[in-house]
């Protein structure tokens, strides 16, 4: 990794406007894979660590400039390249030179500016790199390289995102496929969310992979030159979806502003930050349009910079973090494949189980909590259990329609129906507890044997969280 590190700095040496502060290194760790650390003397509030020039991002507007080098046809002013600069980056590209043949102007000369426009930046950025990062060196016995190899190149293993519950759910060969039965309801149900996501994607774009998969060879003259079967593509599909989506950071695109999921891209060395679950203590992210004195690197949405926040460095080798978001553990290991072990964010959500307690035969309950938007979305975190809860089980205790209305419109307090609810809740809240306990066990016996016990100990982490919330809860009532 210290060479493709080294590759990927000299690589974004090659721009003037890239900056990098002279006191941080990488470090590889085996809890979190590799993160920035301190190396010598400190860091305060607003120094800048990196700054990365826009035109070494990838995003959709950095994509459609590349295609547009191969692609005449592509005019989008201010995204792709100006065509009276062609000449010069005709050369640059190898064109009229003697290199080898580049399949990529025949095959994004293919791609028209509608098709291009209507894929989503998840869309356009896995189809890319599947393009740059595989098909081509395979094509070519890497007699052409993209690019972006540098920064291919630093981006994690099939084994380092093996945790990712949607990959086990997604990939027909996972050998994790038995864990989804043990995954609580909300990690499952943004596995669900996410695969769904995965194949609305990949079928958007599969049909051009294929297709080009299959042409290859005439286009390059060349038989019996390897290519990959349509399971390989899909698994190397599935390993750059999760690589974007564990990897991009939230910036607008200008072209893309009304769709809010493809307002990402992707920086390189930025995203060697790990999480910390603090919130607006550490590194915060900011994006300046493009300068003047990047003329000739002027695409792509602008530079982006990571600055120190209110959090002081200045302890050697201490870690430099950045806050994804005030997310749960179910949502990061969905997303991101970890999970944190004290996790503030960390939230249960008991629709189930408290729709299965109050629920009756006649739908009395259900009827009236609807009828007052108070029926399921039942959540309780370290700090409170939630007051649709608290409303659902006052009304199932008393059916006091009229007390209860007035307690949700704020005339009564929550203190009158508190003691009225509290056996009933301590007696779920304590069969929670149980039945979660019970999955715990069974897990951790489960990871003493098991070869890879990173998958199992991240959901062991999950429900340990769950018990934790439940048993404060229990402990704390008054
Ligand atoms: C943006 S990358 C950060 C760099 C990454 N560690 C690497 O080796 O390239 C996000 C990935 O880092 C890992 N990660 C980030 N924060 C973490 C944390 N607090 N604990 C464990 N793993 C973490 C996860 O694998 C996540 O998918």
């Amino acid at each position: 990794m210290d060479v493709k590190i080294c590759a990927l700095l000299a690589w974004l040496k090659k721009s003037d406007s890239f900056y990098i502060a002279p006191n941080i290194k990488i470090n590889d760790s085996p809890e979190s894979g590799r993160g920035i650390v301190l190396s010598h003397h400190s860091i305060k509030k607003n120094d800048i660590i990196i700054s990365i020039p826009s035109s070494k991002q990838l995003n959709f507007h950095t994509i459609l400039y590349h295609i547009s080098k191969f692609n005449n046809d592509l005019n989008i002013s201010g995204v792709t390249i100006d065509r009276d600069l062609a000449d010069q980056e005709k050369n640059s590209v190898g064109v009229g030179s003697r290199g080898p043949i580049d399949p990529r102007f025949e095959l994004y000369s293919q791609l028209s500016k509608e098709y291009l426009l209507n894929l989503s930046s998840f869309q356009l950025v896995s189809l890319y790199i599947l393009v740059e990062r595989y098909l081509i060196p395979k094509w070519t016995h890497n007699r052409i390289i993209s690019y972006w190899k540098p920064f291919f190149e630093i981006w994690p293993t099939k084994e380092e995102l093996r945790s990712i519950p949607a990959i086990w759910n997604c990939d027909p060969n996972s050998q994790n496929r038995s864990l989804i039965e043990y995954l609580p309801m909300a990690a499952r149900n943004h596995m669900t969310r996410i695969s769904k996501l995965v194949r609305e994607d990949w079928d958007a774009i599969s049909e051009v992979v294929f297709e080009w998969n299959e042409m290859y060879g005439s286009i390059l003259g060349v038989e019996n030159a390897p290519i990959y079967t349509n399971d390989e593509l899909f698994s190397l599909f599935l390993h750059n979806y999760f690589t974007i989506n564990s990897r991009c950071l939230y910036a607008e695109i200008p072209v893309k502003r009304n769709d809010r999921l493809s307002n990402f891209t992707m920086v390189p060395y930025v995203d060697f930050l790990n999480h910390t679950c603090e919130v607006d203590l550490h590194c915060y992210p900011q994006l300046d349009t493009l300068l003047k004195s990047e003329a000739n690197e002027n695409i792509g949405i602008g530079q982006f910079s990571i600055r120190c926040g209110e959090r002081l460095y200045n302890n050697i080798n201490e870690e430099l973090f950045l806050n994804y978001g005030a997310h749960s553990n179910d949502f990061l290991l969905s997303e991101y494949g970890f999970v944190v072990n004290e996790n503030e964010w960390n939230y249960l959500d008991i629709s189930n189980d408290v729709i299965e307690l109050i629920n009756d035969d006649k739908m009395e309950v259900q009827t009236f909590l609807s009828k007052h938007d108070y029926w399921g979305d039942y959540t309780i975190n370290k700090n409170e259990i939630s007051y649709r809860i608290i409303v659902a089980l006052s009304y199932y205790v008393t059916r006091d329609e009229r007390r209860v209305q007035k307690f949700t419109e704020g005339y009564i307090s929550e203190d009158y129906f508190k003691p009225k609810i509290t056996p009933v809740l301590q007696m779920l809240l304590t069969s929670l507890v149980a039945t979660y306990t019970k999955t715990l066990n069974q897990l951790e016996k489960k990871a003493n044997t098991a070869e890879d016990k990173l998958c199992l100990q991240n959901i062991i982490t999950i429900y340990k969280g769950y018990i934790r919330i439940l048993t404060h809860h229990l402990n704390n009532h008054d």
